[in-house]
Parts: structure tokens; C-alpha cells; sequence
């Protein structure tokens, strides 16, 4: 496809993707009740009944935006060098950097004491002479774009006024997100400009942009580096792909990166992060990053050994309610998470808890992310004492102080198999918050009592029996 009818065709994807965006934004009708509950009143109704589809793009930005500090991690760094004789540097210290003093002043500013451990060591490396490249994997909250915008103002000639870094984003959201933190890093660094490559940034024809950094989505970049002609790659020094894990899992985005990074000149270093480490993103990572550095921290691992595991066996939802009913009246519950199959089934079970007297909190996938992090920081704050929430709408969110967490529908991927992998994120605690919790998994049928057997095979951890009926017995799981 030649290059302008083949943009054309990113065009009219992206224009696509918005008007999608569009459409989901208008439909959103969510509003508190009369208890403070937040109950929906989507146009869409008979949508609700559908299982909740995976954003990675909205989960990774739900989790920017919730997230006030660095995620702690004990696990040692791993790193693999490209020139294995070349010393291993890391750093203690952010003034070891020899930093520019107007971007010290910028990290300190933001409350940086000190590099955090992937930046101990993916900041010599990204800062050394000549410069190298790297493909950089640690969970979210590490502390990996502000390594990248670090080390994207530091290479930045403010004299030269043309884009000098080119940094991908997945989404628009996600872009302006990275946007902020270079716009904070560099507060102390006014001369230097950072331009948005997004959908609806037009510009006019024939211009050249001069800002020195340009953040942006890939059809929209690559629109400004080929048809556009908007940037010059040739001059580009530093190219970052940040969230590949989410950038892989929107369709056309890998070929889009792939193409644009075709375009930069060989000398210009290539970054890439990923939040996870599965084959097709390592694959993808190697196509895009020649000669890496690599370097991985795993992610804290988490276990059910603090956990106290029970399941209750019902017929049907209102029993599940009933015995959701009887453990409320039975043990004195400070803050639970409850997680439903269906955003149909979260909202009958947060209007009849708040019948009932809770106070309660919906999260669903219906709710644009600012909804859902405004809902999440409430109930943190402990404004509200349930949350009621679905399967997929809640992955990768921690909330540390809930210690209660009730399975109201057990956790399946899409083929209806046992989400293990789910199951343990929910419940289980790492080191940090290794304090006693409880789980409590409702049963209704043969089917999801089968999930439930293979959850105990998969972990070897026996799940037991509770009987809502005898008060008593569901005091003592409290003790
Ligand atoms: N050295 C540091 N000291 C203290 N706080 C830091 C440090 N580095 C980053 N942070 C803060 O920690 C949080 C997570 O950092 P950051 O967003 O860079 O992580 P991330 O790994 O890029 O996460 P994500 O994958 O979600 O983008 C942010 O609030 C950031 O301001």
C-alpha cells in the first residue's frame, strides 16, 4: 500500500476509534442514589447482562490516576547487558546522574528522594555515552515513565527547534498522562516545548513543528512523519514506546510503531517499557529495539497463606444475598470488595445492599475512567464500606486497608475456566500487607463448584465450608 493511501486508511481507524469513544461517552448516565450509592442508568440496559471486555488502555490509565506513590517491590533487578564486560552501573542517588540543575530541581520538586529501583538501574544506562538502547519490563507504578522523561529532557537541545523525541502512547489519554510528567519533570526548564501528536491536534499543511518532544498515538505520529510531513524522524534522537504490552493489544498499532521507527536514523535510541512480559510483546520488543539492554524486575509475588478461604453453598442470587446478609449481621466489617460476573448482577447487588442499609459503591465498565478512579478514591477514603464491582472492571486495583473480600461470582476467563490468576490478585497479599484477610466464594451450582475445586487443586489450598445459616459459626471465622 503506498504510503499516503495506506495513512489514510490510520485515518480513517482513528476516526473510527473516536467516534466509538464518542458514542460510549454519551451513553454514560451514572448518578448516586438517594443512599450515596452510585447506581447506573445506562440507555443501554439490556447491554448490562454482557460480561465486562477487557481496556488494558483504560485499566493502565485508571491506574495512573489512582496511584499516589511508588508500588514497593523486594525483588532484585535483573539486568542483562548488551556489552557484558562493560561495568554495571546503578545509581543511589539522582545527583550521581549529573543531571542538568533545572531537571534535578524538577525531580526533587515532584518528591523524588531517590531513584527508584528500576531507575537505579535503567537510568545510567539510558544516560550513558553513547547511548543505549533498552527494553525495560516492571510492573506498573515502578517508576518507569519517569525514568524514560528523564531521560528524554536530558537529551533535548532546546536550542535546535525541531522534535528531538518521539515518544508513543497506546492511547490518547495515556499520552496526556505522559504529557503531565514531562511537563512537571520540566517545570524548571521553561525554553523547552513538548508537542501532542493526537487525533484532533491539527495542524496546517506544510508546517513544521518545533517543539522538541513530541508525544503521541501511533497512526497520528505516523501521519506527522510521512504523509504530514509534519516532523523530520531523520532527527530524532530518542524514541520511546511505552505500555507495548497495551500498544500490542490495539489492533494496528504494532505495525504502525514498527513503520515508524523504520523511519528514525540508526544511531537514535530506542526505549521501550512494558508492564508485562508475555511472548508477543518480547517478540514485538525485539523488532523495534536493536542491540537492547534489558532489564526486568519481577513482580512482587502474592499468597493465600494470610488468607482464611471459605465457600458458601446457595441455589440461586437471592440466596447468595441471603448469606451475604447473614455474614454482615453476623461479623462487624470494616470495608469488603464484592465481585460480580455481570455489570447486571453488580448493580441488582448494590441497590439491594443499599436497601438494606449499606453504603455502597458501583464500579462498572460503563463508567469512563474518571468515574471509576473518583469511585475507587471514595471508597479508599472510606466514604463508602462496600464495593461492589465487577470481575474485569477491577483487575490490577489494590486497595490495601480491605481485608474482607467476597466472591459473589467466582472468577472465569473467557472460555469459563477457573481465572486463577485472578482469583489470587484479589485475595491474595504480598509481603507489604501480609495482615489477615477473609474471602468468602458463593457457590450456586455444580458448574461453579467445579471452578471452585479446581481453584483449591491449582493453589493446594483447601477452601472451607461455611454455613450462613449458624451465626455462630460464622463468628468464629472472624476470630
Ligand atoms: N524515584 C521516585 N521516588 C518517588 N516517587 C516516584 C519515583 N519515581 C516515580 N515515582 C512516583 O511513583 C508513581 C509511579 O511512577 P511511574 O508512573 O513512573 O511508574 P510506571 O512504572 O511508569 O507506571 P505505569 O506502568 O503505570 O506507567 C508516580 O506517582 C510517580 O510520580
Amino acid at each position: 500500500m503506498a504510503t499516503d493511501s495506506w495513512a489514510l486508511a490510520v485515518d480513517e481507524q482513528e476516526a473510527a476509534a473516536e467516534s466509538l469513544s464518542n458514542l460510549h461517552l454519551k451513553e454514560e448516565k451514572i448518578k448516586p442514589d438517594a443512599n450515596g450509592a452510585v447506581v447506573k442508568t445506562n440507555a443501554n440496559a439490556e447491554k448490562a447482562d454482557e460480561e465486562e471486555k477487557e481496556d488494558r488502555a483504560a485499566q493502565s490509565l485508571l491506574n495512573k490516576l489512582i496511584r499516589s506513590n511508588l508500588v514497593d517491590n523486594t525483588n532484585q533487578v535483573e539486568v542483562l547487558q548488551r556489552d557484558p564486560n562493560s561495568p554495571l552501573y546503578s545509581v543511589k542517588s539522582f545527583e550521581e546522574l549529573r543531571l542538568k540543575p533545572q531537571l534535578l530541581q524538577g525531580v526533587y520538586a515532584m518528591g523524588f528522594n531517590r531513584p527508584s529501583k528500576i531507575q537505579e538501574n535503567a537510568l545510567p544506562l539510558m544516560l550513558a555515552e553513547p547511548p543505549q538502547n533498552l527494553i525495560a519490563q516492571s510492573q506498573s507504578g515502578t517508576g518507569k515513565t519517569a525514568a524514560f522523561v528523564l531521560a528524554m529532557l536530558s537529551q533535548v537541545e532546546p536550542a535546535n527547534r525541531h522534535p528531538q523525541c518521539l515518544c508513543l502512547s497506546p492511547t490518547y489519554e495515556l499520552a496526556l498522562q505522559t504529557g503531565k510528567v514531562i511537563e512537571q519533570m520540566g517545570k524548571f526548564y521553561p525554553e523547552l516545548k513538548l508537542a501532542y501528536a493526537v487525533r484532533g491536534n491539527k495542524l496546517e499543511r506544510g508546517q513544521k513543528i518545533s517543539e522538541h518532544i513530541v508525544i503521541g498515538t501511533p497512526g497520528t505520529v505516523l501521519d506527522w512523519c510521512s504523509k504530514l510531513k509534519f516532523i523530520d524522524p531523520k532527527k530524532i534522537k530518542v524514541f520511546v514506546l511505552d505500555e507495548a504490552d497495551v500498544m500490542i493489544a490495539t489492533q494496528g498499532h504494532q505495525d504502525q510503531s514498527i513503520r515508524i521507527q523504520r523511519m528514525l536514523p540508526r544511531n537514535c535510541q530506542m526505549l521501550l517499557f512494558s508492564a508485562t512480559f508475555e511472548d508477543s510483546v518480547w517478540k514485538f520488543a525485539q523488532k523495534v529495539v536493536p542491540d537492547p539492554n534489558i532489564i526486568k524486575l519481577k513482580r512482587e509475588e502474592e499468597t493465600l497463606d494470610t488468607i482464611k478461604q471459605y465457600y458458601v453453598l446457595c441455589n440461586s442470587r437471592d440466596e447468595k444475598f441471603q448469606a451475604l446478609c447473614n455474614i454482615y449481621g453476623a461479623i462487624t466489617i470494616a470495608q469488603a470488595m464484592i465481585f460480580c460476573h455481570t455489570r447486571k448482577t453488580a448493580s441488582w447487588l448494590a441497590a439491594e445492599l443499599s436497601k438494606e442499609g449499606h453504603q455502597v459503591a458501583l464500579l462498572s465498565g460503563e463508567m469512563v475512567v474518571e468515574q471509576r478512579a473518583a469511585v475507587i478514591e471514595r471508597f479508599r477514603e472510606g466514604k463508602e464500606k462496600v464495593l461492589v464491582t465487577t470481575n474485569v472492571c477491577a483487575r490490577g486495583i489494590d486497595v490495601e486497608q480491605v481485608s474482607v473480600v467476597i466472591n459473589f461470582d467466582l472468577p472465569v476467563d473467557k472460555d469459563g475456566n477457573p481465572d486463577n490468576e485472578t482469583y489470587l490478585h484479589r485475595i491474595g497479599r504480598t509481603g507489604r500487607f501480609g495482615k489477615w484477610g477473609l474471602a468468602v466464594n458463593m457457590v450456586d451450582s455444580k458448574h461453579s463448584m467445579n471452578i471452585l475445586n479446581r481453584i483449591q487443586e491449582h493453589f493446594n489450598k483447601k477452601i472451607e465450608r461455611l454455613d450462613t445459616d449458624d451465626l455462630d459459626e460464622i463468628e468464629k471465622i472472624a476470630n
